[in-house]
């Protein structure tokens, strides 16, 4: 303890009372943190528990009364996967390379075993959470469509959200629906068509790009996946930022890094309050974010109020100007804003490269179809760029894009929790159950879609999506419902033209050095990549 130097002691007691309450005082105030660190443990503990070991036992127990069977509940610390998860060694991948019946299995291997075991409801553990698998298309349309307003979309865990931020794909209720409502707009024809040319530019650069190599050996073998991951985050960067596209680009590339310290948060056991501390992760997740955010301001405030384009970005800064001169309030904030730029390109470009790379693999393996589409661009875009209407007028192509996705759907399986006790099926089910939508089993469902299902047959789709199959809403690589994709058409778009224009120039094979390893972690992809050979078109 140092004493000021005016402090005078006038006795030796003096000076004993002195450190007597000097040290009462410490005791005292040991005593309280003590006490505090106790209560903080406690409280942790009891969070812990509760989540850990308390709710879930609640949860598993009232299913099984209602002889709903499962997976045995075991407590997990280590990282999180999902249903087993793993992708499969290079050599079993490379042993599956023909059928496309291997999908399923391959991507889940675990919960196609659970679902042999226990059948098409049943019960099984991500981390500590309970989840139930619906396979049964009433129980998904009914939950999907939530006219009761039970089951929503799961609330995100803290630390995701700290860094991936909350945009219309994660909100719910009044603030989803004013955020659908403002983002909606970035869709409507006018815009897309608005957006077709900087489509159809992006893509011609990267064509230019093979075409020359092309010159001067006789064949060129390019990694889809990755050019196109790329390709299709220029895209995004263009629709999303419009003229300020190098800012959008540097934008791009440092949410691709925070999409890492997502994965990472995503597989470990959450604990409250670690997102506060100064870890290595947590700082550079801050400086991430902080980064991003100074980008989008630098954009907003270059542009001012005069900006004449039609991106993203004005889409949502109109909204705001607009609703502020009716009611000198801001509909979103800066950062609901920074957040829906974020979401555009997360949901938007690896979704479209995913099923634009899978459609170029089904195209090489089925020379048939690759030609039947070739002659339909050919007669209707000629060989010069094509324009929107045209893009609209491609029907083969269309069937070939529908039937990829229903082989191939980018996001396989859906996720929903229940916010309020209910019933389905006649089960009652607990609040907080998550349930695991598997689309991409409803799209293999050979009762529905006949013998063929497991080949490639785009000629299922001739008559349209609504008569593909015995029952419509089998097929939903969009989902459905008010919370389907709001980039559809968007997607859609962006493959008929990037499809469309590698025809026009190129016909094209599978490598043999190519290794069938579909794993879903985000999105249904390709583990090595798809490389496939492009040969110059006579
Ligand atoms: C082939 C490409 C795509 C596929 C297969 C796809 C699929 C989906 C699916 C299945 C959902 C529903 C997710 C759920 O309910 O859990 C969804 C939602 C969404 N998608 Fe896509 N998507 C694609 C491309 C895009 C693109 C290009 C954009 C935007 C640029 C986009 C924006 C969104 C948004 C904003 C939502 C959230 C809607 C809401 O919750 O109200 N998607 N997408």
């Amino acid at each position: 303890m140092i004493l000021s130097p005016r402090v005078r002691f006038k006795s030796v007691m003096d000076v004993l009372v002195l450190f007597t309450s000097a040290s009462d005082t410490f005791q005292f105030a040991s005593a309280v943190v003590g006490v505090a660190a106790i209560l903080v443990a406690g409280f942790l503990l009891w969070i812990a528990f509760k989540n850990v070991v308390l709710a879930p036992w609640l949860i598993s127990n009232a299913l099984q009364k209602q002889g709903v069977q499962g997976v045995p509940y075991t407590i997990s610390l280590g990282k999180l996967r999902f249903a087993g998860n793993s992708p499969p060694s290079t050599s079993s991948a490379a042993a599956n390379l023909r059928p496309h019946r291997t999908v399923a299995p391959l991507i889940a291997p675990l919960y196609y075993d659970w679902k042999l075991k226990y059948g098409d409801v049943f019960l099984f553990w991500v981390g500590y959470r309970p989840v139930l698998s619906v396979s049964n298309l009433e129980h998904m349309k009914e939950i999907l469509y939530n006219k009761s307003g039970h089951f929503e979309k799961p609330s995100l865990r803290p630390d995701v959200k700290d860094v991936e931020g909350e945009a219309v794909s994660s909100l719910r209720g009044e603030r989803w629906s004013i955020h659908r409502r403002i983002v909606s707009p970035a869709f409507f024809y006018d815009k897309l068509k608005a957006m077709t040319p900087a489509i159809v530019d992006c893509a011609k650069v990267i064509l230019d790009d093979w075409e020359s190599q092309i010159q001067y050996k006789s064949n060129k073998e390019v990694n889809v996946y990755d050019e196109l991951k790329a390709l299709s985050a220029d895209i995004i960067a263009r629709c999303a930022f419009g003229s300020s596209y190098e800012e959008g680009r540097r934008f791009f590339k440092l949410q691709q890094e925070q999409e890492k310290v997502i994965l990472q948060v995503y597989q470990s056991v959450y604990i409250p309050g670690v997102r506060y501390l100064p870890t290595k992760q947590n700082r550079h997740a801050w400086k991430l974010k902080r980064t991003i955010e100074e980008i989008v301001s630098e954009i907003i405030e270059k542009r001012g109020n005069g900006y004449d384009g039609t991106d993203l970005l004005e889409i949502l800064m109109d909204a705001n100007r607009q609703e502020f001169s009716q009611s000198r309030e801001k509909l979103l904030s800066f950062r609901e804003i920074v957040d829906e730029c974020k979401l555009f390109f997360y949901a938007g470009h690896e979704t479209t490269s995913t099923l634009i790379a899978w459609t170029f693999l089904l195209l090489a393996q089925n020379p048939h179809w690759q030609e039947e589409a070739r002659k339909e661009v050919l007669h209707v875009c000629g060989k010069g760029l094509p324009t929107h209407e045209n893009l609209h007028g491609l029907k083969v192509v269309g069937m070939i894009l529908n039937e990829a996705l229903r082989m191939y759907p980018p996001a396989p399986y859906l996720i929903r929790e229940t916010v309020k006790e209910t019933k389905l099926g006649g089960l009652s089910i607990p609040r907080d159950t998550m349930f695991l939508l598997p689309i991409i089993d409803f799209q293999f469902d050979r009762a529905l879609w006949g013998d063929d299902v497991h080949d490639f047959n785009p000629q299922r789709f001739a008559d349209g999506i609504g008569n593909a199959c015995k029952a419509s809403a089998a097929y939903a690589p969009f989902s459905m419902g008010p919370r389907n994709c709001l980039g559809q058409s968007f997607a859609m778009l962006e493959s008929r033209a990037i499809v469309a224009m590698t025809l026009q120039r190129f016909t094209f094979t599978v490598s043999p050095g190519y290794i069938h390893c579909p794993i879903a972690t985000f999105t249904l992809r390709p583990q090595y990549g798809i490389q496939i050979i492009f040969k110059k078109l006579e």
